[in-house]
């Protein structure tokens, strides 16, 4: 059986790949079934460059095709942080926190100015292929408030969609892929993929 492997150990992401890619005739793994894997440096300057060095460290490892996913927050009233530090804004990876700080960043910044989008660039590479496979996906929305909904990881609590009078964190999984920044970007990989993999 064929495998290709996400290069997360977000169960977030791994949660949301997973819905996408199933029935399908590979075996899917995330980091999460090598627990031992050691972190990777993202010390790149931008979502693909942290993407390319995920996908890399990954595909090396293992010899097998891999995905990653570098993704982030980008709230207009704060010139478009935190961006690429995501997921360490307040120091280590802690949403609770990472919200928190957010949330206290924008205060008294009133809604119409609260306006932000999520981005998720993906990286695919594989040994027998020369160059990788590079899509992107973003959605807008305002950050709100307060912290609303269980679902989802990260900022969703805190990301408002208008159109849906919703937080991310209000949605499935099979909603959230619908409309979110790595549901986009997932949807360009499967129009791609598989005429571009050499197996
Ligand atoms: O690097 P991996 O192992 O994939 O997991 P990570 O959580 O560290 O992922 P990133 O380096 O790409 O950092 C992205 C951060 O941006 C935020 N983020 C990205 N996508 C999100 C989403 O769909 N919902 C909420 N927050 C998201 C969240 O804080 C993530 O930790
Ligand atoms: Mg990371």
């Amino acid at each position: 059986m064929k495998e290709i492997i996400i290069a997360t150990k977000n169960p977030g992401k791994a949660r949301e790949f997973k819905r996408v890619f199933n029935d399908q005739d590979f075996i899917l793994k995330t980091l999460l079934d090598f627990p031992d894997f050691p972190e990777i440096l993202e010390n790149g300057t931008t979502f693909e460059e942290n993407a390319t060095l995920k996908a890399h460290a990954v595909m090396e490892r293992f010899s097998l095709p891999t995905i990653a996913d570098d993704s982030g927050l980008q709230v207009d009233a704060l010139y478009g942080q935190p961006g690429i530090y995501s997921a360490r804004y307040a120091g280590d990876h802690n949403d609770a926190a990472n919200n928190a700080k957010l949330l206290s960043e924008l205060g008294g910044v009133p809604r119409e100015k609260r306006t932000a989008r999520f981005v998720s660039t993906l990286v695919f590479a594989n040994p027998k292929n020369e160059h990788d496979l590079i899509v992107e996906g973003e959605v807008k929305g305002l950050i709100a408030d307060f912290p609303e909904g269980d679902d989802g990881f990260g900022y969703d609590p805190l990301f408002y969609i208008p159109e849906l009078d919703k937080t991310m964190a209000q949605l499935s999984v099979d909603q959230k892929n619908q409309i979110s920044h790595r549901g986009h970007a997932i949807e360009k990989l499967e129009k791609q993929w598989q005429d571009w993999i050499n197996w």
